[in-house]
């Protein structure tokens, strides 16, 4: 059971700090946006590679951005450790999950709340982890979709199925009053943004959704 928290909601003027406060985090969830594949513009590969120059806890980049084919390779090789592109954008998801692999990244595809999970199924072998998003991608603070709860229970089983060693991440309206029902439903890692920079310790929210998720597990 693995936390990732959002820096989508951190103070933006001081990330350094920001990432220090959640140092006991598995992850550093980073929301990269384009203005095309969502209607929201974050941060892109420059600040992406002065954060891996500080932070204490690795990079779990989820990248909404169009063609991604071109553009992700880019954040492996500046060493993030995780990328997720998103299905929906890319044109060759197959041999994009091969490229961030061989760049040394972990490699993650995400689907959007009406994606359907069973045409991608057949990836899975390249994949080191798939992201259902339980929000539409854009923003933070958003509610949590419990609609999605099936797809996450479907991913699981694909990925029992296929016996490998592949992450199950959910995404979007992540807190302590909805992180049970994803894990119960075969998450093991939880992206919370507000959830944990809008808390009053930011650590402190972080041990208490790992416990949570911990005390609801599947058990791999
Ligand atoms: O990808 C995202 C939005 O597209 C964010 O990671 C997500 O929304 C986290 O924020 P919160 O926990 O506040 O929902
Ligand atoms: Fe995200």
């Amino acid at each position: 059971m693995q936390i990732s928290p959002s820096i989508l909601s951190a103070d933006f003027a001081n990330l350094q700090s920001e990432l220090d406060a959640i140092s006991n985090a598995d992850w550093a969830h980073v929301d990269v946006m384009d203005n095309h594949f969502v209607p929201n513009l974050t941060l892109g590969l420059p600040i992406v590679e002065a954060l891996l120059k500080v932070s204490p806890i690795p990079l779990d980049c989820h990248l909404m951005i169009e063609d991604p084919d071109r553009w992700a390779p880019g954040y492996a090789e500046a060493g993030a450790q995780s990328v997720t592109f998103h299905v929906e954008a890319a044109r060759d998801p197959r041999a994009l999950a091969r490229t961030l692999r061989a760049a040394g990244a972990r490699a993650g595809m995400a689907v959007k709340p009406g994606t359907a999970w069973a045409p991608y199924e057949e990836l899975l072998p390249e994949l080191d982890m798939v992201l259902v998003m339980t929000v539409e991608p854009g923003f933070g603070g958003q509610s949590f979709m419990a609609d999605q709860m099936p797809k996450v229970a479907q991913v699981r089983e694909a990925v029992r199925r296929n016996g490998g060693e592949i992450w199950v991440q959910v995404d979007g309206g992540v807190s302590a009053k909805t992180i049970e029902q994803c894990a119960d439903a075969g998450a093991d890692v939880f992206v919370a943004g507000s959830a944990v920079y809008g808390a009053e310790s930011a650590a402190a929210a972080v041990d208490e959704l790992r416990a949570l998720a911990e005390s609801h597990g599947h058990g791999s």
